[in-house]
């Protein structure tokens, strides 16, 4: 079975690696959660530093009035066979640290390198190790204490801020809570009991630990608090006596502290009877010996942890893609496999698994429609112009029975019109498909790292889009031009089977000039040829679409890329790779994805060596 030491260093060494990676909490479920740690909380002046100090055995933490610790620090113990002493940052890994006071030092420059010389807190922590025989493997995260009112200088929100930063850490589940109590306040008003019992109300994770005992009122005596009756917590409450103020100012070495605080116990009438589970050095050990068996239980649940945000990082890896080959034929094939990607995308649009093929449909039934309707036949066949058509047709030689010419110029004249709704339903249709292709790079997921070879397929397909246009252009102005070459004879053999009607009694007086009978004659001619252009208008309704979709449409489903293929097999393997190139962003995030996997295998090949040696 694995020892206490490297159980709890281990997790010490995988904290060490989550805080390298940036992973300290705060950011939904971590491993760094997931590890158990020690949290010291307690109101302002309650005696935090001096219980982490006494636990330490050292000078180390900064002092002054008003808030001194504003962001967290993680203080990681190692003991040291050796008998060596020192202090390490992880924010200045080369730099051993012997001189204490210049850790001291340290914590408040690095302090407020991200507070500035503020007020102002950060949850952002800093983390230390010290390395010393007098310490048990312990970690410990000593938390800015908790206030009741701002001070100058701070802002009015900095009581809640405070308490929502010491919230965070001991509100989860595998935070052990160290909550300082000084033993000359009420424990009533105890702000390290009110937030601990806000978090773990059956206080299974709650150490109560009473300071200042030596400073009580006379003929008073903390054993109600001590014993467990003042407030009931699973785990026995710990008094501690720390150094005064005045002993501080004398620079009373910590050692001797130690020693003189184990007297204080062992001659005190009122606690010589506890004596054996008080003081500072008792508190490290039975927090030591507490976070092993924590440690103990949950590793079943930090390798669950582990592996399943192992799978879940390979999954990520997945989707962003795997880094690119280095060889030509490995990368022409990705390029294919990618283009043919973004071909099934466009396909499902195209037809139905996917929105936007149907406003092809609209084109067809709406806007052609449309504009087929508001085509200027009523001008071109107006009185006034048949008979100008038909009398310049005629010549010097007025017709006789039909003005056969007349008819010919007057259909020829208003066939033309239709090549504008002809040529404006090519266009149309070529923007639908146009703006498919945008959206369809933008939706093929594995596209997404390759920003450049998005722009050459889009370069690629637009082009393809634009010949196909032109060929449906050519289609549509060939359908128009059919329709004038050869007129359907039945319809104007069955116009000459029909009886002549006379013209009606009360139709508009002819003018002056105007013969009744050419009058009548000329409205027949433009009805007659209207009646016709009716006709053709409803078969180009019809072809129209025809040719659109055989030029532009089917030939996008079948042959979009097919240019764009032929040229990259033609291509040097450089011009391969630069169309490979990645979004500078998502190589980021992949080299991150994959130190997070390392340090997730590593962790669970450590807890595998050590937890069942
Ligand atoms: N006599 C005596 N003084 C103590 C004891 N514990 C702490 N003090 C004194 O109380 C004052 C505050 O102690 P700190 O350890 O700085 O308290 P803190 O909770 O870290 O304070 P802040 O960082 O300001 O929140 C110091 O002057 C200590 O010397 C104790 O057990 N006995």
């Amino acid at each position: 079975m694995a020892t206490m030491e490297s159980l709890i260093g281990l997790v010490n060494k995988i904290q060490r690696a989550c805080t390298v990676l940036g992973d300290h909490g705060g950011q939904g479920m971590s491993l760094w959660e997931a590890l158990p740690s020690v949290a010291v909380v307690g109101g302002q002046s309650s005696g935090k530093s001096s219980v982490l100090e006494s636990i330490v055995g050292r000078d180390f933490l900064p002092r002054g009035s008003g808030i001194v610790t504003r962001r967290p620090l993680v203080l990681q113990l190692h003991k040291t066979e050796s008998g060596a002493e020192y202090a390490e940052f992880l924010h200045a890994p080369k730099r051993r640290f012997t001189d204490f006071a210049a850790v001291r030092k340290e914590i408040s420059d690095e302090t407020d390198r991200i507070t500035g010389k503020t007020k102002q807190i950060s949850n952002i922590p800093i983390h230390l190790s010290i390395y010393s025989p007098n310490v048990v493997n312990l970690t410990l995260i000593d938390l800015p204490g908790l206030t009741k009112v701002a001070v100058e200088g701070q802002s009015d929100s900095i009581v809640e801020d405070i308490e929502n930063m010491v919230r965070s850490y001991v509100e989860k589940p595998n935070c052990i809570i160290l909550a300082i109590t000084p033993a000359n306040q009420d424990i009533a008003t105890s702000d390290a009991i009110k937030i601990a019992r806000e978090v773990d109300p059956s206080g299974e994770r709650t150490f109560g630990v009473l300071t200042k005992l030596d400073l009580m009122d006379k003929g008073t005596n903390a054993t109600e608090v001590l014993e467990g009756r003042a407030y009931r917590l699973q785990h026995p409450w710990v008094g501690i006596v720390n150094r005064s103020q005045a002993d501080i100012n004398k620079n009373v070495d910590m050692i001797v502290a130690r020693r003189k605080e184990r007297e204080y116990f062992e001659t005190s009438p009122d606690y010589g009877h506890l004596a054996s589970r008080m003081g500072s050095e008792y508190l490290a050990k039975l927090l030591s010996q507490h976070l092993e068996l924590v440690i103990r239980q949950r590793i079943p649940s930090i390798i669950a942890m582990i592996n399943k945000t192992i799978d879940e990082l390979n999954a990520e890896l997945d989707r962003i893609g795997r880094p690119v080959a280095a060889d030509g034929g490995a990368q022409l094939y990705m390029i294919l496999e990618l283009c043919r990607a973004f071909d099934r995308v466009f396909k499902e649009h195209l037809d139905g698994g996917r929105p936007g093929g149907d406003r092809i449909y609209g084109v067809f039934d709406h806007q052609l429609p449309a504009a087929l309707k508001k085509l200027p036949f009523d001008r071109h066949l107006s009185l006034k112009n048949v008979q100008k058509v038909v009398t310049e047709a005629d010549g010097y030689q007025p017709h006789l029975i039909a003005p056969e010419q007349g008819y010919r110029r007057l259909i020829d004249g208003s066939i033309t019109y239709f090549k504008g709704p002809a040529e404006a339903s090519v266009d149309a249709v070529h923007f639908v498909l146009k703006e498919l292709v945008r959206k369809s790079i933008a939706e093929t997921e594995e596209l997404k790292r390759f920003p450049t070879l998005q722009n050459d397929i889009a370069t690629a397909a637009n082009e393809a889009l634009e010949r196909f246009r032109e060929e449906g252009r050519k289609t549509v102005i060939r359908l128009v031009e059919m329709e004038s070459s050869y007129l359907t004879v039945d319809f104007f053999r069955k116009l000459h089977a029909e009886p002549e009607r006379k013209p009606e009694k009360n139709a508009t007086p002819p003018g002056p000039n105007n013969d009744l009978y050419q009058d009548h004659s000329l409205r027949r001619i433009g009805s007659n040829v209207s009646a016709y252009i009716a006709l053709v208008s409803d078969t180009l309704k019809n072809t129209i679409p025809k040719a659109v979709v055989y030029c532009q449409v089917r030939e996008a489903k079948r042959s979009l890329l097919t240019n764009f293929y032929a040229q990259i097999g033609r291509r040097e393997k450089e011009r391969l790779s630069a169309m490979l190139d990645e979004d500078p962003q998502l190589m980021e995030r992949r080299t991150q994805i994959a130190k997070r996997l390392e340090l997730y295998k590593s962790a669970r090949d450590e807890i595998d060596a050590v937890a069942w040696k």
